[in-house]
């Protein structure tokens, strides 16, 4: 029996099924793995137990990946699966940033005993007068899952639509509309963008990569987007831009202290990716992840550690090892296995920035004296023995 810790709500209904074999624990100390979602694991105490980490969702900037990487745990996410989920509720903030509906609707409610409702609502309704996207300029910075999405959409809705991503994939390139206008810098993105919308991950070169030069370089009275993550923005520098009028509106995922004051801002509860779907692709990517790492010793869509896969675990014996991206690991990893004699059936090797993963089977048990020689490998961080 393998055992499961979930950390957050995973599913709205609690619906998560790893299927025979797997059980659920209360505490992370009897776990083999964690299933989770936005709680921030820094300065969590990580029990050595746990072998792996899997994120339903995109972001992982609230899992020390690297920490982790060094004690031999895989930490997996699931890209793309929630991204569609952002897209719709990207789209919904920007018409509701342009024309007015929360307030007319407001006015609605707060009228609602006048008899004479239907008649004062039409002349009511000239102070809700809005504008349309169609036509409009909009920059999207960060064309991966959602940032390609949201682009096309924009495009389909008749903007005219800029992108600007310096690390593009491949396979996100040929998923952009060809109209699309790629730029090179984010300046030239924001210049003149009656719209702008952010979906870069959080990490140090985002940081406040939205601040009062790139605000300044918008067209009057736009309007600023962001479900990506609240370290994106310069926070001081949005609210300046909404005093000033430079931004109309700004519609963002993050009660923050100081978002939650803004004027002319609509703030949601981290909801971009709150649907029952993607909750359940979410879900349903980590599970299959976490399920072939921990049975057959497979990696995919890891954020530190490469991408493995030597299929089901059929030999008689299957070992990996987790180590530090260093010269002369494969010798010493054969080495330790000739002095056992053992005959090595295959063997992988992959590695992602400073970690890298060995994988191999054999055609016998090694003994355990092997398995301990392994782990006394200076660069070996994990030795698991996966069967
Ligand atoms: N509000 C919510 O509920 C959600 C928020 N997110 C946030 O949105 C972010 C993006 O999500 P996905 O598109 O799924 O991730 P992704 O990894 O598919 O795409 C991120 C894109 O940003 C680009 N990028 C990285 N650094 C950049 C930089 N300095 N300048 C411009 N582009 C840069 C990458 O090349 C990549 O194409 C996530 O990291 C997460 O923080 C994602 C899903 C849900
Ligand atoms: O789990 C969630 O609802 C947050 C999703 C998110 O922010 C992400 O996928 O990066």
């Amino acid at each position: 029996m393998r055992h499961i810790k979930t950390i957050d709500d995973i599913t709205k209904d609690g619906d998560v099924e790893f299927g025979e074999g797997y059980d659920f624990v209360a505490t992370a100390e009897e776990a083999d793995a964690i299933l989770m979602r936005s709680t921030d694991l820094h300065g969590y105490d990580l029990p050595e137990g746990i072998r792996a980490i899997a994120r339903c969702g995109a972001g992982v900037n609230n899992i020390p990946v690297e920490e982790y990487a060094r004690r031999g745990v895989v930490v997996f996410n699931s890209p793309g699966a929630n991204s569609n989920a952002v897209k719709e509720l990207v789209l919904a903030m920007m018409i509701l940033s342009s024309r007015g509906v929360v307030q007319s609707m407001n006015w609605v409610r707060a009228n609602a005993d006048d008899p004479n409702i239907l008649a004062d609502a039409e002349k009511a309704k000239k102070a809700f007068v809005g504008r349309e996207l169609k036509g409009k300029r909009v920059g999207v910075v960060g064309l991966g899952n959602v940032g390609s999405k949201v682009a096309n959409a924009l495009v389909d809705l008749g903007m005219d639509v800029y992108g600007y991503d310096p690390f593009i994939s491949v396979e996100h390139a040929w998923a952009l509309s060809q109209n699309v206008q790629r730029v090179g810098t984010l300046e030239d993105l924001c210049r003149g963008c009656d719209y702008l919308t952010l979906h870069v991950p959080s990490k140090a070169d985002t940081k406040g990569m939205i601040s009062t030069e790139q605000l300044a370089l918008l067209a009057p009275g736009a309007v600023l987007i962001n479900y990506a993550r609240e370290t994106i923005i310069d926070e001081d520098a949005v609210h300046a831009a909404l005093e000033s009028g430079k931004l109309s509106w700004f519609a963002g995922d993050f009660a923050t202290p100081k978002t939650v004051l803004m004027p002319n801002t609509y703030i949601t509860t981290h909801s971009g990716a709150g649907t029952g779907e993607a909750e359940a692709n979410c879900a349903d990517m980590a599970i299959s992840e976490l399920k072939d790492y921990l049975e057959n010793g497979n990696i995919a869509n890891s954020v530190n550690y490469p991408a493995c896969n030597m299929g089901k675990a059929r030999a008689a014996s299957r070992i990996a090892c987790l180590h530090a991206n260093v010269p002369n690991m494969i010798g010493q990893i054969t080495a330790i296995l000739a002095k056992d004699n053992a005959n090595v059936q295959r063997m992988v090797n992959e590695s992602a920035g400073e970690n890298a993963y060995t994988m191999f089977d054999t055609d016998e048990h090694l003994d355990s004296s092997t398995i301990e020689a392994l782990k006394q490998i200076p660069a070996i961080y994990r030795v698991r023995v996966i069967k």
